[in-house]
């Protein structure tokens, strides 16, 4: 067997289409939504993600504004503009870019985004939000990578219902908040976080009817690994060389050769990356939905 393809491109390329309609409502009443990226130092990677959020708004019509500053900015500095950005009414919605530098106490500015304006879902209030069920219908943030793997699934018709899901990886971004929006009672999977301390991971993942992939080592899950028929969901992404042109590339947390065990596959790239991106826009459109009460 190989695995089908769950297609984050043109998952992604769809959701942007219906947000445009719901961005053009939202102009016609002269309320623009807007996304304000902030971007801390010159890495390069960092910068190109960037780039791609500011494509993707521009696709939809959604306005955008851009903070980039230095590497060596001070926590006043970048509180400063975290302030700035919570009363510009021009943006609705805003992220600052992660990893930020060591110096920085990265928990004190995620806490200061006001909560209305996280794009990215992950203020503390709209985590906690998610562990006490009450964005039930919409009323706060998802976080962007659980949101964006629970969509492109829906979209393909991938069942989760009584599903033994493993989640390898226990990031903020992905790892910690995903078990909580999967054990939802309309969507009933049941969740295993294993991380790269957990000693019985093969004994896991032998058993995992859907395996997300999300600890950034590369290639770290192999074929003989997972069960016959699995759902794959590849999210982990590290830059390593390739031995062949000694060029850096993007390689996900699953080897290439599982494929042809499973039934579905979330490849990277291709995958879960262009969902976060559309879950991003989905959070800005909304926000600006609440604001006009269109959204309850
Ligand atoms: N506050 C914050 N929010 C984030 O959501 C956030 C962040 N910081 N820091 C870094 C990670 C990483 N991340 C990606 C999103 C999309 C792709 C993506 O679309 N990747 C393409 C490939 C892009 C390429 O080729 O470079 C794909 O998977 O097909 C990748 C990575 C969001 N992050």
């Amino acid at each position: 067997m190989t695995a089908r393809i769950l297609d984050g491109r043109a998952t992604a390329t769809a959701i942007k289409s219906e947000l445009a309609d719901r961005v053009k409502v939202l102009t016609d009443r002269g309320r623009v939504p807007g996304l304000a990226t902030v971007l801390v130092g010159d890495d390069p990677a960092s910068h190109s993600y960037v780039t791609g959020k500011h494509r993707d708004c521009e696709q939809v019509g959604i306005s955008s504004i851009r903070k980039e500053l230095p590497a060596d900015v001070s926590q006043a500095d970048l509180e400063k503009v975290i302030d700035e950005l919570n009363e510009d009414p021009a943006c609705t919605g805003y992220i600052v870019q992660l990893p930020l530098p060591e110096h920085i106490n990265t928990n004190a500015i995620l806490e200061r985004v006001d909560p209305a304006k996280d794009a990215d879902g992950l203020h503390p209030t709209n985590l906690g939000r998610l562990v006490l069920n009450v964005n039930e219908p919409m009323t706060s943030p998802l976080p962007c990578t659980p949101a964006g793997i629970v969509e492109l699934l829906e979209r393909h018709g991938v069942e989760l219902k009584g599903k033994h899901v493993v989640v390898v990886g226990r990031g903020v971004t992905v790892g910690r908040p995903i078990g909580l929006l999967l054990t939802r009672r309309e969507i009933n999977a049941t969740v295993t976080l294993a991380h790269t301390g957990t000693q019985n991971l093969g004994e896991l993942l032998a058993q995992a009817d859907v395996v997300v992939a999300a600890a950034g080592r590369p290639h770290m899950i192999r074929a003989e690994q997972i069960k016959d028929g699995a759902v794959l969901l590849d999210v982990g992404v590290s830059r390593v060389e390739d031995p062949e042109t000694g060029k850096k590339k993007l390689t996900g947390d699953i080897d290439p050769a599982a494929a042809q065990k499973a039934s579905w596959l979330s490849p990277n790239p291709g995958g879960v990356g262009p969902m976060t991106r559309a879950m991003l826009l989905v959070n800005v459109v909304e926000s600006c939905e609440r604001a006009e009460g269109i959204l309850t």
